[in-house]
């Protein structure tokens, strides 16, 4: 391990683990998972109640001061010289790369927006020649839609290509494999605590319900959904899997890459107005087959996750812990920014070559698909999220 890997003591990421005997909660530490429950165990901790366990799902339910709490305790703990070597219940570490990850937490309602501006912009362009780019609601209000949280799926699940109905040319619609699977690169924001019914979050407090970050790849099949989602949005194309990383990177970890978002080009209802650090200043990259196609900046993003949360509430809808608030696609404005397939082949028209010679328009049978980022944390040291990644498998 180096000091500057991104898996410092700086992030500690929580995740589930299981290395034969079961789910526990860790954090990732360089290249090892620390068994978070066997560490508090060791320091007769009264912290056991919330890290002893097979899920992030207990710390998700409680406070911001006990998120604090812990994360203080474990980089005290894991801080301290000798750690290596306290009395514990049973083995403290394990090899990342010998362990199965699963899902963190219990996925509670699950939200896709459509925040970034460049790729609201380029789908306008390449699906609505002719009219604006954006639709008129599109800068007074984060636009979304609810998703399905039943089928996100931890990092390393295989995602199968999806049946569904797509339009003819020539004749009645069709059903069976989608011809148009495609990627979509986001940032997820982990809800914690509870906001009750008829409660909205007020944007200024949004960050007091953030729990965490993961990366996001929201699968998505581009010829069932064109044909599908006029006039109430997205419906199949998109639910047959949503792939999340294993590792939930802590929102106090993400205290150094807090950057104001971009301009703001027409006034804000007063509900909508955030903090001047609200954005992220988040570099992912996105691989296919190993190979960098694209790496979407995700500080062009026009709305924080501030306002989505604002704007979720601000009709009174309550969230739970584990609700999943996804960014939708991150592009930036160059051509090797853009976060899904979609726009990197610009509707299709303009295929991309990989290196190896072969070509893509959306993605083929056995494809892999992998996205991290890296975000600046303190003293000049970065830190790692992701990977979020899967291999795409034949329609069944
Ligand atoms: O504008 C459209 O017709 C389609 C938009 C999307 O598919 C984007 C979406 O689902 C949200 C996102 O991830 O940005
Ligand atoms: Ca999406
Ligand atoms: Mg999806």
């Amino acid at each position: 391990m180096t000091t500057d890997d991104g898996w410092g003591l700086d992030n500690l990421p929580y995740g589930v683990f299981d290395s034969g005997d079961g789910r526990r909660l860790g954090v990732a530490l360089g290249d090892e998972v620390i068994d978070v429950g066997a560490l508090a165990a060791a320091h007769g901790s009264a912290l056991v109640d919330v890290l002893d366990v097979p899920s992030l799902d207990p710390l998700l339910a409680g406070s911001p001061a006990l998120w604090h709490r812990v994360r203080e305790a474990l980089t005290g703990w894991l801080g301290s010289p000798g750690w290596r070597t306290a009395r514990s219940p049973r083995p403290l570490r394990h090899r990342r790369d010998a362990v199965t990850m699963h899902l963190p937490f219990t996925v509670g309602d699950y939200v896709d927006f459509y925040a970034s501006e460049h790729h609201a912009a380029n789908v306008g362009r390449i699906l609505r020649p002719g009219s604006p780019p954006l639709a008129p609601n599109w800068k007074h209000l984060p636009v979304a839609y609810h998703g399905r949280a039943g089928s996100v799926v931890v990092s390393g699940t295989p995602v199968r290509r999806p049946n569904g109905q797509r339009r003819s040319d020539d004749g009645p619609p069709t059903f069976g494999p989608t011809e148009r699977l495609d990627i979509e690169a986001e940032v997820g924001f982990v809800v914690g605590g509870h906001s009750g019914l008829g409660e909205p979050i007020p944007v200024g407090e949004a960050a007091d319900h953030l729990f965490g970050v993961v990366l996001v790849n929201d699968w998505s099949a581009r010829d069932v959904q064109a044909w599908e989602y006029v006039p109430l949005g997205p419906f199949l194309g998109k639910s047959f899997a949503t792939s999340i990383s294993a590792w939930v990177v802590p929102w106090a970890a993400l205290e150094h890459a807090r950057v104001a978002p971009p301009p703001r080009d027409v006034p804000l209802l007063p509900h909508l107005v955030d903090p001047g650090d609200a954005a992220l200043d988040l570099a992912l990259e996105v691989r296919l087959n190993g190979h960098v196609i694209s790496r979407p900046p995700f500080r062009t993003t026009y709305w924080t996750a501030a306002q989505q949360l604002a704007h979720l509430t601000s009709n009174g809808a309550p969230t739970r812990p584990g609700d999943l608030v996804a960014s939708g696609t991150v592009s930036g404005p160059g051509r090797d920014e853009y976060g899904s397939l979609l726009e990197l082949s610009w509707g299709g028209r303009e295929p991309l070559t990989l290196p190896d010679g072969s070509r893509r328009s959306f993605l083929a049978d056995g494809d892999e698909v992998t996205i991290t980022a890296r975000a600046p944390g303190p003293g000049g040291r970065t830190i790692a999220l992701g990977p979020v990644t899967g291999v795409v498998t034949p329609a069944g």
